[in-house]
């Protein structure tokens, strides 16, 4: 079992941001819901629903804002489900920015899905975005926003009959067209959910297949459960039918170095220019969400 140990900061980073990323999951529908940046930070990218944690502001109040700010999304803070942290550097200089992103799922929340002048809602069919993907399985070409659904239906606190949403014809994450790291956490983080659907209340979801040196624990690649399964997965019930709390599982942990190189041109000195190009990268998964201030550790030292 992997420990935050492993996990440790370079002690060269002088700046440190915290970020959030909210993904809201309609499980009972089959799908997933993104946003389309159209401004700032990751622009023309798809990916859930974050930003900047504000002085003074604790994450998962960061995280329920933005998903407000972005998406018109209500969620209460139990329904927010802490999944995993994204910790990327940059080797491009000496004063890497360090983005500590963490990243939350959601599966009730109240309103409507709505665009807003930062993000495009669009719904992706959850069983067709399991497996791990590469250039040939996936959309290497752009998916126009245009040609995606932008269901404004309202989600998933009834229960809705998957067979007549069609959420079978929803296209699969366009993981090509999100940040480069997203297509190794972002599979494998969701077929953790779906498992710990399917494994109930007592279920920890499955972690198999141990990868990526002696500390890692993941879910396998290409053993991504089935459409059929996926689209029935609902949440426990006790003898009144009432639902059950979920388990909420592991907890990841993706640290990631990008290597491109720094373009003073950009804006905010130029650190944003840098997340293009992915290097070295470790993903964990842990049994608590890491507690602390994840400053002056080390990073890529242990790693293999
Ligand atoms: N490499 C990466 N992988 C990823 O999955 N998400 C990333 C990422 N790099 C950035 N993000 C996410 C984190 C956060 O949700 C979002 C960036 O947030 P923004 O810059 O939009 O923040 P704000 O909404 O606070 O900014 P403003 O436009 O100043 O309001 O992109």
């Amino acid at each position: 079992m992997a420990t935050t140990d492993a996990i440790l900061l370079s002690p060269k980073i002088k700046r440190h941001k915290q970020y959030t990323l909210v993904i809201p999951l309609d499980l009972q529908r089959d799908r997933v819901l993104l946003g389309y940046k159209l401004r700032g930070f990751g622009e023309g990218k798809y990916n859930g629903y974050g930003g900047k944690v504000e002085p003074n502001e604790t994450v998962i109040a960061a995280a329920i804002r933005e998903l407000h700010e972005e998406s018109c999304l209500v969620v209460e803070e139990p329904a927010m489900i802490q999944r995993g942290v994204l910790l990327l550097e940059t080797v491009a200089d000496d004063v890497s920015p360090v983005l500590e992103i963490h990243v939350f799922t959601v599966e009730t929340w109240e309103g409507t899905e709505t665009a807003t002048e930062e993000m495009t809602p669009h719904w992706f069919s959850l069983s067709k975005s399991l497996a791990t993907p590469t250039p040939s399985t996936s959309t290497s070409g752009s998916i126009p926003p245009s040609s995606l659904s932008t269901s404004s239906s309202a989600a998933a606190i009834a229960p809705k009959d998957p067979s007549t949403d069609g959420a079978h014809d929803l296209p699969s994450i366009p993981y090509f067209q999100m940040w480069e790291e997203s297509r190794v956490w972002m599979p494998q983080l969701l077929r953790h959910v779906v498992s710990l659907n399917e494994e109930g209340e007592e279920g920890e979801g499955k972690l198999v297949d141990e990868q990526e040196g002696p500390q890692s624990s993941l879910p396998s690649e290409g053993s991504a459960p089935t459409a059929a399964a996926v689209a029935t997965t609902v949440g426990p019930h006790d003898d009144n039918g009432e639902q059950k709390p979920k388990k909420k599982g592991k907890y990841f942990i993706h640290h990631v170095q990008f290597v491109g190189g720094t373009d003073m041109d950009a804006g905010d000195g130029g650190e944003y220019s840098v997340w293009h190009v992915m290097g070295p990268r470790r993903l964990d998964w842990v049994d608590d969400v890491p507690v602390g201030d994840w400053e002056g550790r080390r990073s890529f030292g242990k790693y293999p």
